[in-house]
């Protein structure tokens, strides 16, 4: 019988607002527990020393290279995680020992799959010595050495938890719309085609930030009130991204933000939105068929004007979020991470031709004991 371990995630996505906390009870396979979830805010004085990161991480050719300041950030970065963790054990009056493992993420800082590059910073044996657990990290790396783009990785768990909510018969797809958005394809007979799809939330928060000081459109609320510039969301929907056979994985930064004299604040937020829900359905045509339902995890869900951008989009496939399928939106990549940990001390491959592009299926991370 397959080993079930405990595992906690820990994810600090490209929105770049805070570390998501899960923990799990998984075999890395078809059995999955979902246990509780914490989100840790970051404050607006760390989210800005992470855009510090990104530009210190530009000129960056090698993936190890940490120049004097990224290394402060990237420890910092990493003590935040280990408080983290603590916090998430003490809030749950869990005990450190009942945990086998942690799976960390750390903070993309430079993504170019075309050069075969991906930056992620976190020191994993600097999580384990500080919380005396052993920790799964670095998980992208080894599929970009095989040729894959280095992510989308949350396919593996999606594909694991379709069969709690699919039909006979039925293809669904899981949307993630963090500040980058991904779809996986989970197909009848259980064929997986995962790829990102095009800019999530970013470019909505990139626009209410610096028109308001605030770090999102709440609800939607802003972009609700506004109407969507065609010349505007043309721009960003006419990308050489949304054409070509191969799908390629995104940086944060590959869709520039709009101009601060483009649009009224409210038409900036809604023609974002458009742009955001309408990428998603330029890319989900590349889709091997429509699928039945759309199952939409992230932040983005709780954008009430992309949502009904999406509905409206979407022709005949129904669209609901994460917890109206029976899952968690805001849990789901954290515990992606924990279940890739567990899979990754199995030797299990984390990523497929399908999902990353990879010659053949391909495990990865690296193991650090406290
Ligand atoms: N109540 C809300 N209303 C509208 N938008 C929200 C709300 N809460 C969160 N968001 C959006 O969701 C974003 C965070 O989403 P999420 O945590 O899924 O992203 P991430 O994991 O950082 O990104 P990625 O999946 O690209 O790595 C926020 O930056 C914000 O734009
Ligand atoms: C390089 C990187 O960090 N990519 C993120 C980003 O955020 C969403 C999308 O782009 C996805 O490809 C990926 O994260 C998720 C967790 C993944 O790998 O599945």
């Amino acid at each position: 019988m397959d080993v079930v371990r405990t595992a906690i995630g820990l994810m600090s996505g490209t929105s770049m607002d805070g570390i998501d906390v899960a923990l799990i009870r998984t075999d890395g396979r078809g059995f999955i527990e979902r246990g509780p979830f914490l989100g840790m805010p970051y404050d607006a004085e760390f989210r800005g020393r992470l855009k510090r990161a990104l530009e210190l991480a530009r000129p960056l050719r090698d993936r190890n290279q940490r120049p004097g300041e990224l290394r402060e950030i990237e420890l910092e970065l990493t003590l935040r995680h280990a408080t983290a963790v603590t916090a998430f054990l003490e809030h749950f009056g869990l005990a450190a020992n009942g945990v086998d493992i942690l799976g960390f993420h750390g903070q993309t800082v430079l993504h170019r799959p075309d050069e075969g590059l991906t930056i992620q910073i976190g020191d994993g044996r600097e999580l384990a010595c500080r919380t005396g657990l052993s920790v799964v990290y670095d998980m992208r790396a080894n599929d970009m050495v095989h040729g894959g783009q280095g992510a989308p990785l949350v396919p593996a768990y999606h594909a694991a938890l379709a069969g709690k909510f699919q039909q006979a018969g039925e293809a669904v797809c899981f949307v993630n719309i963090g500040g980058i958005s991904n779809l996986t394809y989970i197909g009848a007979d259980g064929r997986i085609a995962a790829f990102d799809s095009g800019p999530g939330n970013t470019l909505i928060d990139q626009w209410v930030e610096m028109q308001t000081g605030r770090t999102y459109d709440p609800g939607g609320e802003i972009g609700g009130r506004g109407k969507v510039v065609p010349a505007l969301a043309e721009r960003y929907l006419n990308s050489p991204f949304f054409r070509g056979n191969v799908r390629r994985s995104l940086d944060r930064g590959d869709f520039a933000p709009l101009r601060p004299d483009e649009a009224s604040l409210e038409d900036g937020a809604r023609t974002l939105a458009h742009v955001a829900a309408a990428s998603i359905i330029k890319s989900a045509g590349f889709l091997p068929e429509r699928p039945s339902a759309y199952i939409v995890c992230g932040g983005g869900r709780l954008n009430g004007t992309l949502m009904g951008e999406l509905s409206a989009m979407a022709e005949g496939s129904r669209v609901l979020s994460a917890e109206a399928a029976g899952f968690d939106g805001d849990a789901m990549e954290a515990e992606a991470w924990a279940y890739l940990a567990v899979r990754s001390l199995d030797g299990l491959p984390l990523t497929f031709p399908g999902t990353t592009g990879v010659a053949a299926p391909v495990s990865g991370g690296v193991l650090a004991r406290p």
